[in-house]
């Protein structure tokens, strides 16, 4: 496949049915091109990499799948459903959840109700039944509060309910703001930097985690990170992307072999000397 082709939005896997299509994604900041024509093609159950240099336009593609900004211009389907510039909380509810790179958890409220709340859209009572605390509202707590409990117990968090969220060592902060996100029954998850701040024994247990989540809700995800060694380790496909462009796309030992991604990394030249030194150890 010629370097051009690998670039375009990779077609429709026939073994599989897509999920995600992005095509011709930008977003201007003023004169700043933030994003230029960015396309992605994400298929039911993929586990995919977004990376690239600080500044590449990572988020900013994932602020626009989440309605947090409008696109300049392009496409963004989902389940063949046109979502470019629909309000965040309409495409939380058509299945699309994200993470943060800062943590957001109600840091002063306990874990379970952290749950609790990220639950609660679900809740099936009304405003006069919340204010008068009449018999379905009590209902409908009760079965809020074991459905959060059942939850926590699939994060192996169900010993924390009660401790203030903030005061959560930063791993099982993480892994409460995962289980928020999945409270909204997602079917596509975005996950940014979800390894920022951990140390070595967090980060192997995140990967487990984001393993075991994609099975067990039946996921689609995508992850943006700078750990190379969580990208490597776990994605099975990766979009590289620099100045707000699609430089490489391919399999971790396509996107580590790949010049135009060390030269992002590096700088320029970078990939002509990783070759020398290559083959110098090889000789
Ligand atoms: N709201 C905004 N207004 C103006 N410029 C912005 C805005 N959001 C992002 N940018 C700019 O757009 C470019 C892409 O930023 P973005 O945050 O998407 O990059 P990134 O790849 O996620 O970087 P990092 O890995 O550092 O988080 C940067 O130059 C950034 O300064």
């Amino acid at each position: 496949m010629s370097e051009q082709t690998s670039l375009q939005t990779p077609s429709t896997k026939t073994n599989g049915q897509e999920i995600l299509r992005i095509e011709g994604l930008t977003k201007l900041f003023g004169g700043l091109k933030a994003v230029n024509n960015f396309s992605l093609s994400l298929n039911k159950g993929d586990l995919n990499g977004l990376i690239g240099p600080n500044g590449a336009g990572k988020t900013t593609v994932f602020n626009m799948i989440t309605g947090v900004y409008v696109p300049t211009a392009g496409s963004i389907r989902f389940n063949g459903q046109e979502i470019a510039g629909l309000e965040p909380h309409k495409i939380n509810q058509m299945g699309i959840a994200r993470t943060f790179q800062n943590i957001r958890l109600f840091s002063n409220l306990t874990v379970l109700d952290n749950v609790r709340i990220a639950y609660h859209p679900h809740a099936g009572y009304s405003l006069t039944d919340a204010i008068f605390h009449n018999a379905r509202y009590k209902e409908n707590e009760r079965i809020l509060t074991e459905r959060a409990q059942e939850f926590l117990a699939v994060f192996n968090l169900q010993d924390r309910q009660d401790e203030i969220a903030k005061n959560l060592p930063y791993g099982e902060q993480r892994r409460l703001e995962i289980a928020r996100a999945l409270a909204a029954e997602p079917k596509l998850l975005l996950l940014d930097e979800p390894a920022a701040g951990m140390n070595p024994a967090e980060t192997v247990a995140l990967m487990d985690l984001i393993h075991f989540i994609r099975e067990r809700f039946d996921l689609t995800i995508l992850l943006i990170e700078h750990q190379m060694r969580v990208v490597m380790g776990i994605c099975e496909y990766i979009t590289v992307m620099d100045f707000g462009e699609v430089i490489a796309r391919g399999t971790p030992a396509e996107i580590q072999a790949n010049p135009r991604v060390v030269e992002a990394y590096l700088g320029p030249g970078s990939a002509a000397l990783s070759e020398k030194f290559r083959r110098k150890r090889t000789l």
